[in-house]
């Protein structure tokens, strides 16, 4: 117990002192931990919190519309609440019942557009089926300029070039932050993303192929990229995989990705998260399960990030940073 104590501790205390990946790889991981980036990007956050405090005498705020809410939904908005007060932000949900009609959903957005104190909107999705349809229109009605999430259609997808977006969508953010961190030109390598949806593998799969104009671009885009999905055959998912730099996955379906997938020191990014409700993982307390097979594709892999504590962490990170932007942009 004491022993498993002071090993978690300098676990810890080593990441306080890494800022590279690469010191981790030469302390002999090949795990790429997405805490030790979050904290990196919070502390950054806190002092700029503390800084627009000082300025404007109030606390950057953020509102949650969280629609029914379904368990997972709940806890995620919980984890963020949680971080953002943290960091010294003014988080608010807001809970719409289950059957609320699409006109009180509009209703409650535009006021939160209208509400001067407000600095960034977000709309809690998955919406309940009776609203699932509209989702982009719902989003759409959220001011450009108080969209932390980057889903509405002027921010999202990464496509407009110019003016660039304000902010990115955090999980894309997330990923570029880890890909920063391993270092190495993405330019010219074969990367499949697994998971072709709206907000994830689609803007995951146009940034990694966009152009590089600067040597930090260089690392996160410019690669030849291949998109998988649920009408790709098994047998060529595995294919594309086995031939693959660096696999994105992203589609929410456990040990999808095993060992016999992956080429020896390929780079395995786990955007996927799914809940399981085995009795083990219960018990255990681990319940959320990533895309990948890790123990079983950690032997190959040279970079890997685990799930939980990899990419989900570094997305909090990058929403409070998205946040902190935003606030800052429209108040000055
Ligand atoms: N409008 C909107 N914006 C979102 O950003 C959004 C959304 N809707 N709907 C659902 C997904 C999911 N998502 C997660 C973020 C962090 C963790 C996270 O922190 N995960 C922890 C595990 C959580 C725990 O164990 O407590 C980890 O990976 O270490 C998970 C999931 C954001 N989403």
């Amino acid at each position: 117990m004491l022993r498993s104590a002071i090993r978690q501790f300098l676990t810890q205390t080593r990441f306080l002192v890494t800022d590279t990946a690469q010191t981790v790889h030469q302390k002999n991981s090949n795990i790429l931990y997405g805490k030790p980036i979050a904290r990196r990007i919070l502390n950054e956050c806190h002092n700029e919190c503390a800084e627009f405090v000082n300025k404007y005498q109030c606390r950057p705020r953020l509102v949650t519309v969280l629609v029914g809410g379904n368990e997972s939904s709940k806890l995620y908005v919980r984890n963020k609440q949680r971080i953002a007060e943290h960091v010294g932000i003014d988080f608010q949900v807001i809970n719409q019942l289950m059957h609320t009609t699409p006109s009180q959903l509009i209703d409650t957005i535009q006021s939160l557009n209208q509400d001067h104190s407000v600095d960034g909107i977000i709309l809690q999705l998955p919406l309940p089926l009776h609203l699932i349809d509209k989702t982009q229109q719902f989003i759409d009605i959220i001011r450009e300029d108080k969209d932390v999430d980057a889903h509405t259609s002027p921010n999202g997808y990464l496509y407009r070039q110019s003016p660039p977006p304000l902010v990115t969508i955090p999980v894309v953010a997330a990923v570029r932050e880890m890909l920063l961190e391993i270092g190495e030109p993405l330019q010219g390598k074969d990367v499949v993303v697994i998971g072709r949806s709206k907000y994830v593998g689609t803007p995951l799969a146009l940034m990694l192929s966009q152009s590089s104009t600067t040597a930090k671009d260089s690392l996160v885009s410019g690669a030849t990229v291949t998109i998988c999905h649920r009408h790709t055959h098994l047998n060529n998912l595995t294919w594309y995989c086995k031939n693959a730099d660096v696999i994105v996955s992203a589609v929410g379906r456990p040990k999808l990705i095993t060992q016999r997938m992956v080429k020896k020191d390929a780079i395995v990014i786990d955007v996927g998260i799914s809940k399981s409700w085995t009795d083990k993982a219960v018990a255990q307390n681990k319940q959320f399960v990533g895309d990948v097979d890790f123990h079983d594709v950690q032997r190959v892999a040279r970079w890997i990030t685990p799930v939980p504590g990899g990419i989900g962490p570094v997305t909090i990170a990058c929403l409070i940073s998205n946040l902190l932007r935003l606030a800052r942009h429209r108040r000055q």
